[in-house]
């Protein structure tokens, strides 16, 4: 049962150790992934052959680059999320390495850190209870289809998106998530992104792009908003603001898993409540590191190991690959490259 899938994942690797240079790669999404030993007619690039998804879900996801799993967390285990997250919020516990962050039109002011402050954060790797997120069988279920069998968390987030103070401070402009990794191919990468509560419009979902997936990683920047823009908020400046978007309105516990390559972003929220949802990006360990140097994601790279190196009061010895490499954790097989 495993023979398609390493032959497919061996040929994803392939055609990305074929490129002739880091830029190149940067630019170019991997082709011609279909795989000899595939049962199906079709020819798949973004998903492994898997007993998982259905032939619908499937194509669903090589066409638009996203999928939704409706209901697939249950609520005893977003209550508990939500309790850790508060007691993170109070400094009841402090996990190594967490990142908390503040919407930055409240960064100035003098509160006591609370879950009505703080509007995400990441890297929740050492916290062995938000991190059962990334250990939940029927999210890893799910993520072995993109991944296949040697899976790396990268990257957790609990994000509390708060009532817009009327700067729209409280939107995400639209991105692509690989952006801010050095690490490809981007097939074998996926986000699993869960809502905590009822989400839509008002309290600002997530607006995907969809079939976006299928283009470059585009050059991001921030965007000129008068109200302020978060730090690390990067948007993709060009986009066609004619392009449908789809905004993906979820009930609690319904999980979507999409592309790092994926156009997406969220609204204003207009409500009065923090508006909630889990989030982990996974990586198959067999991705490779790359250089970002004299591409369109140096702008990052800088920012990242700067923030780095101030965390961690040291100077002049990461890079951009390190930063990643002591935040991921393997959750499933072997750990290879990353
Ligand atoms: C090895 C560890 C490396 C960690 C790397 C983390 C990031 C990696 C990102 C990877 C993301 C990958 C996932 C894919 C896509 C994610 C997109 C994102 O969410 S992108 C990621 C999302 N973004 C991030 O993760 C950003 C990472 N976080 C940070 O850099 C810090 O938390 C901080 C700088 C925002 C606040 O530092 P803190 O020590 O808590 O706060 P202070 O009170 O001391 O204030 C210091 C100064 O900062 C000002 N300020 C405060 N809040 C904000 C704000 N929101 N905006 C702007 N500015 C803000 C404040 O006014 C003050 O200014 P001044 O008085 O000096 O003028
Ligand atoms: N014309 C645009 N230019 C740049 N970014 C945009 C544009 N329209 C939307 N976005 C980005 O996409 C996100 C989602 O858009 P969406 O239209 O759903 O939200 P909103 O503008 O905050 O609220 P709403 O349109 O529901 O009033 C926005 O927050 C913003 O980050
Ligand atoms: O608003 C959200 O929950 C999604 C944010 C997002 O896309 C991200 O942090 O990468
Ligand atoms: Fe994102
Ligand atoms: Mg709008």
């Amino acid at each position: 049962m495993n023979l398609p899938r390493a032959g497919a994942r061996l040929q994803i690797l392939l055609g990305h150790l074929g490129q002739p240079s880091a830029p190149a790669i940067v630019a170019q999404p991997v082709s011609g992934l279909a795989s000899p030993a595939s049962f199906h007619p079709e020819q798949f690039q973004y998903t492994l052959d898997n007993n998982v998804l259905s032939l619908e879900q499937r194509k669903f996801y090589e066409e638009n680059g996203f999928l939704v799993i409706k209901n697939l967390v249950s609520d005893d285990d977003i209550q508990r999320f939500r309790a850790e997250f508060e007691r993170i919020c109070r400094e009841e516990v402090k996990p190594p390495g967490i990142v908390i962050m503040r919407d930055v039109a409240l960064a100035k002011q003098d509160y006591m850190l609370s879950d009505r402050i703080v509007s995400k954060i990441q890297d929740f790797q050492e916290d062995e209870e938000l991190f059962r997120y990334c250990l939940l069988p029927e999210i890893l279920k799910y993520v072995e289809c993109f991944t296949g069998p040697n899976i790396m968390a990268l990257h957790g987030m609990l994000i509390n998106k708060p009532p817009d103070v009327g700067k729209k401070t409280s939107r995400h402009p639209l991105h692509q998530d690989l952006h801010y990794f050095p690490f490809r191919p981007s097939n074998l990468i996926v986000c699993a992104w869960t809502a905590m509560e009822h989400i839509d419009r008002n309290n600002g979902c997530l607006v995907v792009l969809p079939g976006t997936h299928k283009g470059t990683l585009k050059p991001h920047a921030y965007p000129k908003w008068e109200g302020g823009v978060n730090k690390m908020y990067h948007g993709i400046q060009d986009y066609d603001p004619n392009s449908p978007r789809v905004h993906l309105v979820m009930e609690k516990g319904d999980t979507v898993f999409f592309h790092p390559l994926l156009i997406h972003g969220s609204g204003r929220n207009r409500t009065q409540g923090f508006r909630k949802a889990i989030s982990c990006h996974f990586g198959s360990s067999d991705c490779q590191f790359i250089d970002v140097s004299g591409t369109s994601q140096e702008n990052i790279a800088k920012e990242v190991v700067e923030m780095a190196e101030k965390k961690y009061g040291f100077q002049g010895v990461m890079d951009f690959k390190d930063t990643w490499m002591f935040r991921s954790r393997l959750v499933k097989g072997e750990r290879i490259n990353i």
